[in-house]
């Protein structure tokens, strides 16, 4: 009987379309193929046989198998759930599924090897060199490396036929965990929490865990117990932790190297493309038993996944805002779901979505009060700027110009934050009062110190700084209005002289080898003062740190969105938590315009359960998350008419459906992006609603014109 393939396509089609199997091809599914698609030839996956010959339509044929390791079938399964979660074509999370396989596999290698032909003339060199050969090929390098021997002996018994060169496959071991190496002792609080999850594992099937421990109360080591635990259980077990930035991978990878006394495989978007391909064929073929990565690392072929932790869950950069839009902490637990696998869910201020759930027994409730040993939270103090404002131009108050003295002076460190990159956000003309905005978007241009330019941080458009005003054509008349880390890292630097300063954000370090490097020289103690943006505010464990200085505390409540409170709640829980982690106690202070704001006195009070139930009451009687669902809208394209049009005709086909609200269309507040007007709606549903059903049926009742692009975005966290 002929059979029908489906094959699904990582580009933007609706769906899986259906080819003919060749006689004597015998696919299966997950089978990576070549097919036609109009005048191209493509490569896709293979996502269900059928039989029969395709009706009255007479089928194109595959045209052959590539050969390359098979896409689980749970893969395709959660390619397709993301697919309809996101709203979105399917061939999206497929391209990233297939994302390690871009690179072709590695090569086979030039190597040498015995002949067993004997050289005419035998010398000590070429005895040495024929001994090392004895135990099999060896690059011609190598070899003459291991016998201690010139390149020329070698291609001597070459040319001599001694030694003939062949191709051997390219090295592919991957180090393994050694599961006998110590664990650390685990306090009694650590203990209760990874037998439980050990409990968990044992009982087998999907389960969810949320770690909700302090700052500092030692998560980590409980999440490395677990996975050594799964890892025990089943030979063939394979474990992922996500981390929400590359510089926190490195850190974490570190601790798995440990523990394990083997590195993890690595997984982000600074890993090279030939890495990446024996990464994915490591994973799909069980090799790879502990993968530490980014948000995309939940797209990789993992066949016998045991655990998943999400570590910092809370973080806002698992929420993917471009492309393929997805929360990668909901698609974690989904993806547990499909594999029969324990979700970790691990933070010290967890969102309001995961404590909802631990709240209704959907996850169990794991916490850790304290931190470990003797370590304490440390000290948080509010320090009200307009009472103790700093000098004109200055954005250190005395107070905390004193607390970091005094840091000094006890050879401590101290880690200032602000959340923002660059000298200043902000630059003004004294002249005609005209502030300088990215030409094609409603941005304003950052000043970047180092680099003599103008940056747009929406768009990348950057510009040399003039020496006139671009407005008015004033001289000289260009002032840096606010802050950035550059411009703290200034202050620092004339305040301080003497101590050792470095800047961490993503104009300082730029790669993962980078960011190991500064982490590394905080953690010996090169470093006296780090001015750091959100980069190295989380996750990080600098034992000699023992001051905190927030610039600005205010600055993300500022922009008032839902999450704004929440949000403001974590960052700063989290920076003022890297402070008296080990035997030295901590300090933070926060300065603030406004110390009575409710997340303000929450920070000071320590008292993270009084906010989030507070937080929570608001959401619940607003219908907003958990308690409710979102969903954005967003319409944008460089001709406002057809934009318009578009805009009334989507509004005028909404559905009616029960227990949903549709607002808008507004002027999105970044109104222009990159030459193009954009148009939002918010669209806000019950729990119980099918929120991308709802999306879906309503985005096909109107027609999209050419020039108009729509985005929906599910659970948004940007309102911009
Ligand atoms: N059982 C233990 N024995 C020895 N040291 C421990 C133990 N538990 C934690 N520590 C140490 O305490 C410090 C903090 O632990 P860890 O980094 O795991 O905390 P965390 O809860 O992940 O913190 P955060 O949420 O702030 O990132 C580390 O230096 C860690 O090595
Ligand atoms: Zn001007």
């Amino acid at each position: 009987m002929p059979r029908i393939a489906s094959v699904l396509l990582p580009m933007p089609l609706p769906e899986a379309f259906d080819y003919a199997e060749p006689e004597g091809l015998e696919l299966a599914v997950g089978d990576h193929v070549s097919v036609p698609l109009g005048p191209r030839t493509v490569r896709g996956v293979v996502t269900a046989l059928r039989d029969g010959v395709g009706g009255n339509r007479r089928l194109k044929p595959v045209l052959n198998r590539v050969d390359d390791p098979r896409l689980p079938a749970n893969v395709i399964t959660f390619v397709e759930w993301a697919a309809r979660y996101s709203v979105d074509v399917p061939g999206w999370p497929l391209a990233m599924a297939l994302r390690g396989l871009r690179h072709p596999p590695a090569k086979p290698e030039k190597a040498v090897a015995l002949t067993g032909v004997q050289p005419g003339r035998m010398t000590p060199a070429r005895l040495k060199v024929l001994a090392a050969a004895q135990a099999g090929p060896l690059s011609a390098a190598e070899l003459a490396r291991q016998a201690g021997v010139s390149a020329g002996v070698v291609k001597g018994l070459v040319d001599e036929g001694a030694l003939e060169p062949v191709l051997v496959a390219a090295d592919e071991s991957i180090a393994q965990p050694d599961l006998t190496l110590p664990a650390q002792t685990l306090n009694p609080s650590q203990k209760a929490a990874a037998d439980e999850m050990a409990d968990m594992l044992a009982a087998g099937g999907f389960q969810a865990a949320l770690l909700d421990g302090v700052t500092g109360s030692g998560k980590t080591e409980v999440y490395l117990e677990v996975a050594a635990a799964a890892l025990e259980a089943d030979p063939a077990a394979q474990v992922l932790v996500l981390l929400p930035e590359i510089a926190l991978t490195q850190a974490v990878m570190g601790r798995f190297e440990q523990r394990f006394g083997a590195a993890p495989i690595e997984w982000h978007s600074g890993v090279s493309p030939p890495r990446r391909r024996r990464a994915w064929e490591a994973v799909a073929d069980g090799r790879a038993r502990i993968v530490v990565g980014a948000r995309s690392a939940l797209f990789l072929p993992f066949t016998n996944l045991a655990l998943i932790v999400v570590d910092e869950e809370h973080d806002g950069s698992f929420k993917q805002e471009e492309g393929f839009i997805y929360q990668a902490r909901d698609l974690a637990v989904a993806r547990a779901k499909i594999e029969g696998a324990l979700v970790v869910l691990a933070s010290a201020t967890p969102s309001l979505e995961s404590l909802w759930n631990a709240h209704q027994g959907r996850y169990r409730w794991l916490r850790l009060g304290a931190r470990h040993g003797t370590a304490q939270l440390p000290d948080v103090h509010l320090i009200d700027m307009r009472a103790t404002p700093p000098e004109p131009g200055r954005w250190l108050s005395p107070t905390l110009v004193k607390a970091v003295s005094l840091t000094l002076q006890k050879g401590e460190q101290s880690l200032l934050f602000l959340n923002r990159r660059g000298y200043a956000p902000l630059v003004l003309c004294r002249a005609c009062g005209e502030k300088l905005k990215s030409p094609d978007s409603d941005s304003w241009l950052v000043e970047h110190r180092y680099t003599g330019r103008l940056v747009c941080h929406l768009t990348g458009f950057s510009m040399k700084k003039p020496e006139a005003c671009p407005h008015c054509g004033a001289k000289d008349s260009l002032v840096s209005i606010g802050p950035g880390v550059e411009r703290v890292e200034e202050e620092a630097r004339y305040l301080f002289p003497d101590a050792r300063i470095a800047v961490f954000s993503s104009d300082t370090v730029f790669d993962p080898a980078g960011a190991r490097a500064l982490v590394d020289s905080m953690a010996a103690g090169e470093i006296d003062i780090l001015v750091a943006t959100q980069a190295a505010a989380k996750g990080h464990n600098f034992p000699n740190l023992t001051l905190v200085g927030v610039i600005d505390a205010d600055l993300s409540l500022r922009g008032g969105d839902l999450r704004a409170g929440e949000r403001t709640f974590q960052l700063l829980a989290q920076a003022t938590g890297r402070a008296g982690r080990h035997e030295k106690p901590g300090r933070a202070y926060l300065q603030t315009y406004s110390p009575e704001h409710a997340v303000l006195q929450a920070l000071k009070a320590q008292d993270r359960d009084a906010f989030v139930e507070a937080e929570m009451a608001m959401r619940e009687e607003a219908g907003l998350p958990p308690f409710g669902r979102l969903a954005a809208v967003i319409a944008s394209g460089p001709d406002a008419e057809a934009l318009e049009a578009y805009v009334q005709t989507l509004a005028a086909a909404t559905p009616n459906a029960e227990g949903v609200e549709v607002y808008g269309p507004a002027d999105a507040p970044l109104g222009l992006v990159r030459g193009r007007r954009r148009k939002r709606f918010l669209v806000r549903a019950g729990r119980n609603v099918d929120l991308p059903g709802f999306m879906a049926a309503w985005r096909a009742r109107a027609k999209i014109p050419n020039s108009v692009r729509v985005t929906i975005d599910i659970d948004p966290y940007s309102f911009l």
